[in-house]
């Protein structure tokens, strides 16, 4: 089977935590893979080279892996070199920000492909909106992920998905579309499946236990 045919209808749950947070540590990461497998998820994203290395050792099914260098700009997977890495360290798929900003190497989102496809791993490009799309898949892209939509100049942060960039890059593509990003409840989750991508990435609302608490916390009276 190939990697779209076990994505094809499935979740895919992005298992992170972030700097600094008590649950930043590779094993505990994989452990959080595996947790989401038991529940159904079809592939999991994993961001840093140690934590993809402990998740490609703990489960079967394939990883999505990225490579997260600073937190402004082009930070996901932003040089050949990252993304080289983070398919030697196991990743089936090496996520890749594929907007046109400049990257700290001088490269391209067209040298980063390259590069992954040497090391033996598919790309999923990250886009922030419909240019980006069209772009990544004239550069070679292998999916099309939406993950970057309301984290750039390119479009509003909307409440939930972006189903409206969604309509769009299904209309303009013909690579399989992943749609990632506030898909925060089942109900966005279906509501997404229903205008036909390849599949969803969720992660937050799945594995991000700070977020979670303070969306519940929120709700307490005054
Ligand atoms: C913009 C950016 O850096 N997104 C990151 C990409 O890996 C992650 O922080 C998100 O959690 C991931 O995209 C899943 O999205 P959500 O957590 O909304 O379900």
């Amino acid at each position: 089977m190939t990697l779209k045919e076990q994505l094809e209808g499935k979740l895919i749950v992005s298992c992170q935590a972030y700097p600094g947070e008590p649950l930043r540590e590779p094993h505990i990461t994989a452990m959080m893979a595996k947790a989401v497998v038991e529940g159904g998820a079809a592939a999991v994203r994993v961001q840093g080279i140690e934590d993809i290395k402990a998740t490609a050792e703990a489960v079967t099914v394939p990883v999505v892996g990225l490579w997260k260098d600073g937190h402004e700009g082009v930070y996901i997977t932003p040089t050949p070199q990252h993304a080289r890495a983070c398919a030697e360290a196991g990743a089936d798929i090496v996520a890749i920000d594929a907007t046109d900003r400049p990257r700290p190497d001088g490269s391209s989102f067209a040298d980063c492909v390259r590069a992954t496809h040497e090391a033996g791993a598919l790309v999923m490009a990250d886009c922030s909106c419909l240019d980006d799309a069209v772009r990544a898949e004239a550069d070679g892209a292998d999916f099309i992920g939406t993950t970057l939509a309301g984290y750039t100049e390119s479009r509003p942060k909307t409440e939930g998905p972006d189903l409206e960039l969604v309509k769009e890059v299904l209309g303009a593509v013909t690579k399989p579309v992943i749609v990632e990003g506030r898909i925060h409840s089942p109900e966005d989750l279906k509501a997404v499946m229903e205008l036909g991508p390849c599949s969803a990435c969720v992660g937050t609302a799945i594995t991000h236990p700070t977020s979670l608490t303070k969306w519940f916390v929120a709700k307490l009276p005054a």
